[in-house]
């Protein structure tokens, strides 16, 4: 008998971590019998995380086990293959993948495809996935999860996008504020360079980026993205000393990391999927002003009127006094987005900002950093591992992994 795959298509409202919980911890949902008194494991961000969480608390290399590094910091290619490494190791009787793909780059993909099929000669999977090129081709069972429940069908094509392309018709809103920053250049990395623990990370980095630039940042797992960016934020003390100029000013000559934060704005989806306070829709939006997740004091006037112009523009001025917790991923994610945009700061890094979107909600995400790079001064950096369908970036910065550290080269998009 042929092993049996289930494949799992994805929407923003499936209720996906109560199926993951219930494949590997029980009791199971209908039609998925075979898997009955087997032992799971789970290949997710969220495994990772907890992992993470292990090490932080007890100091227990488990999956990092063999290696001087913690998993914290290393890229999150690199901890995915980690927990990959380590899960293969546990032969489980099954695997339950989540999105397997997001944050590896494509050669990290390829491989994953060609690891995960040897596996399914042996080992039954279930894979949910939201992007349909994800589909993993030994998948012979297929289900789409509709909030709760499992809508199973003969074949993969069955489940279409039932969404229209929305487009915002709305302009981008104008900020109450705006910036001075003097002359062209917005941030230019000279010469720099980073090792960890002797290994070098990046080498001679030229990168010159002008404001109102739209640049989008390519690189395979562990070539440096989130370090550059790290540097560029103020977050990581590599960056002092060297010849890095960040608004005008070289890195540590007299502004605090606050002063750098406060004109850029930045968004990742940790920072959305681990945020659970109970906050309104339209104060999520507002807290965008002050830096904090949630709004801790009164709104002004002005600000109340573009927080409604906002969430006219992205379609969710209905649901302004909803709280922000019980919104779909998608509509989350784009509360964030806005609120990361509300300032038009001078700068706005947007680090893989459509991991685990389904492809809908991805192309209206898509939508939205076009036409705010379109309709603003602010230069984007959008730093992705898929080639995002209809993404307009101007400027591809591509970091080239070597042994003696990354190099950068500037590609035409
Ligand atoms: N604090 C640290 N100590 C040791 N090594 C580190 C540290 N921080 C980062 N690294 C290493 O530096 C390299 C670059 O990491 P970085 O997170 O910048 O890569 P990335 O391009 O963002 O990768 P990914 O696409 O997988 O997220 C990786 O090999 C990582 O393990």
């Amino acid at each position: 008998m042929t092993q049996k795959h289930w494949a799992i298509f994805t929407a923003n409202t499936s209720q996906k971590s109560e199926l993951i919980y219930a494949l590997l911890e029980g009791p199971l949902p209908e039609g998925f019998k075979e898997l009955k008194n087997l032992n799971g494991a789970l290949l997710s961000k969220l495994a990772v995380e907890r992992f993470i969480d292990k090490e932080d608390r007890h100091g227990s290399k488990i999956i990092t086990s063999g290696t001087a590094q913690s998993l914290k910091s290393m890229s999150s290619g690199e901890q995915k293959k980690a927990l990959l490494k380590h899960i293969l190791s546990t032969q489980p009787d099954f695997i339950v993948l989540d999105n397997p793909f997001d944050n590896l780059d494509t050669t990290a993909q390829e491989d994953l495809k060609v690891t995960l099929g040897k596996v399914s000669a042996h080992t039954p999977m279930v894979q949910l996935l939201s992007r349909k090129t994800d589909l993993l081709p030994f998948t012979n069972t297929f289900a789409k999860l509709e909030g709760k429940d499992l809508i199973f069908a003969e074949n993969a094509n069955s489940f279409s996008n039932q969404l229209g392309k929305e487009q915002f018709k709305n302009d981008i809103p104008q900020p109450i504020h705006s910036y001075e920053i003097e002359g062209d250049t917005l941030i230019d990395l000279k010469g720099v360079g980073v090792s960890y623990n002797e290994k070098p990370i990046l080498r001679d980095i030229n990168w010159h980026i002008k404001k109102g630039e739209f640049w989008e940042l390519r690189g395979r797992n562990g070539s440096g993205k989130t370090t550059i960016l790290s540097m560029i934020t103020g977050e990581n003390p590599k960056g002092y000393g060297q010849e890095l100029y960040i608004f005008g000013r070289k890195k540590g000559t007299g502004e605090s990391v606050w002063e750098i934060k406060k004109r850029i704005g930045y968004f990742t989806p940790s920072m959305t999927d681990k945020f659970t306070g109970y906050h309104s829709v339209s104060h999520m939006i507002i807290s965008g002003f002050y830096d904090s997740v949630g709004l801790y004091i009164h709104p002004t006037e002005a600000q109340l009127r573009l927080a409604k112009e906002w969430l006219q523009l992205i379609g969710l001025w209905d649901m302004k006094d909803e709280l922000f917790h019980d919104l779909s991923m998608g509509q989350k994610r784009l509360i964030m987005c806005a609120r990361a945009m509300i300032k038009h700061p001078p700068l706005l890094i947007l680090d893989e900002p459509t991991a685990g979107l389904d492809d809908d909600s991805a192309a209206l995400f898509v939508a939205l950093v076009n036409k705010f790079a379109t309709q603003s001064n602010t230069t984007v950096i959008f730093v992705s591992h898929r080639k995002e369908p209809g993404l307009e970036a101007e400027f591809i910065y591509q970091l080239e992994k070597s042994d003696t550290g990354s190099t950068g080269k500037i590609l035409p998009s």
